[in-house]
């Protein structure tokens, strides 16, 4: 098991998920007790001849990132590669041992399972997860997904705009997971760079002095066995690896969209924080079309606002009509950024979030 300098709680165990937004371990839980009984054998047999996304890497390491956002950094190189195979072919990959080849399978559930994998997919505890759906207002249920791992793969530290219930069949693993407060600790990638949402920092060797901050990180840590879901709320960090000597992981993502702003409360907590910081990024990226001065224009806006004297405010002329300002809705700019146009233009009541930067940096 890997070691690492920062300080951690270990993540409380409860029956059912907080109304806190905290992570808890819910163990000894049938959320998939349908499913407690696959293993490669099993699933080799009955998952179909449907092919499965495989990623591939030569460290061990399986940072995600999005394919859309690659041609948006022409000097970026993916950190893996990814195969669509059946599940037979990984499961023989997979027993080659090759020490230097990892392979981790991340698919979600779909209809092209056998008939056995879809009883067992019906039988799984609808009930509990839809109860913790509505006791904690999340939105829909989005996707199932599927990770089969070798012993030792690596998901690094990042994190997701929805919520989930992770549901862990097979084998263990570690999770750090840290709260969204601790984004400054973490230096996340712009969000228009392919690894969006991902951290920056490589945990096995942080660069101190171009992340100082990680030295001040602080977060939980926790081990998932059989039976254990963990619940991680949207915006927390997690780092996820599967631990050695206990064969394969099989695990089982239910992922929900977040619950819609019903009424601002302040003050905002540092996930809200985190959303309107998503969106005035990609605000800024989407009008300024120039991702190579993306970080000296936020550097110049940050600091020319922190170092803008207090007089100089009532002298402040707007440079334009700031009455659009009034109209974009605060729930639009707490809404996460991953969502469908449709679904965008509901939350922000038809209104255009671009006019914002239009007004105000057109100027
Ligand atoms: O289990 C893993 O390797 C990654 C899981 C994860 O990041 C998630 O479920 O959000
Ligand atoms: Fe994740």
């Amino acid at each position: 098991m890997r070691r690492y300098q920062e300080k951690a709680t270990i993540i409380p165990k409860r029956l059912e998920t907080s109304q806190s937004q905290q992570p808890v371990i819910i163990t000894g839980s049938d959320l998939v007790g349908s499913a407690y009984h696959w293993n490669l054998d099993y699933l080799c047999a009955h998952l179909g001849y449907g092919l499965y996304t495989v990623y591939s890497s030569t460290s061990g390491k399986f940072k995600y990132y999005d394919e859309k956002k690659v041609p948006n950094v022409p000097s970026f190189k993916p950190p893996t590669s990814h195969t669509d195979m059946t599940f037979q072919d990984f499961v023989s990959i997979l027993r080659q041992k090759n020490d230097s080849k990892w392979i981790y399978l991340q698919q979600p559930l779909n209809d092209t399972v056998g008939p056995r994998i879809e009883m067992d997919f019906k039988g799984f505890n609808w009930d509990f997860a839809y109860r913790q759906m509505k006791k904690n207002r999340w939105g829909p249920l989005t996707s199932n997904l599927l990770l089969v791992g070798m012993e030792g793969v690596i998901t690094p530290a990042h994190y997701d705009e929805q919520e989930n219930l992770f549901a862990q069949i097979q084998g263990y693993k570690r999770f750090l997971l840290f709260h969204p407060d601790q984004f400054e600790c973490l230096y996340p990638y712009p969000i228009f760079h392919p690894h969006d949402r991902q951290s920056q920092v490589d945990f096995d060797e942080p660069d101190l002095k171009k992340f100082p901050l990680f030295s001040k990180l602080k977060g939980y840590e926790g081990i998932v066995g059989p039976k254990d879901v963990l619940y991680i709320p949207m915006y927390w960090w997690h780092q996820v690896e599967s631990l050695q000597g206990h064969g394969e992981t099989i695990s089982c993502t239910f992922w929900f969209k977040a619950a819609p702003t019903e009424k601002v409360v302040y003050p905002l907590n540092a996930g809200q924080k985190v959303a309107i910081m998503r969106n005035i990024e990609k605000m800024i990226a989407d009008t300024l079309k120039d991702n190579k001065n993306m970080p000296h224009f936020m550097k110049t806006m940050v600091q020319g606002s922190a170092d803008r004297p207090p007089t100089a405010l009532p002298s402040f002329r707007p440079p334009c009509d700031w009455r659009f300002f009034g109209t974009i809705s605060i729930a639009a700019m707490l809404w996460p950024v991953a969502v469908s146009e449709e679904e965008f233009a509901e939350v922000s009541h038809g209104t255009k979030l671009s006019c914002f930067i239009v007004l105000c940096y057109e100027n």
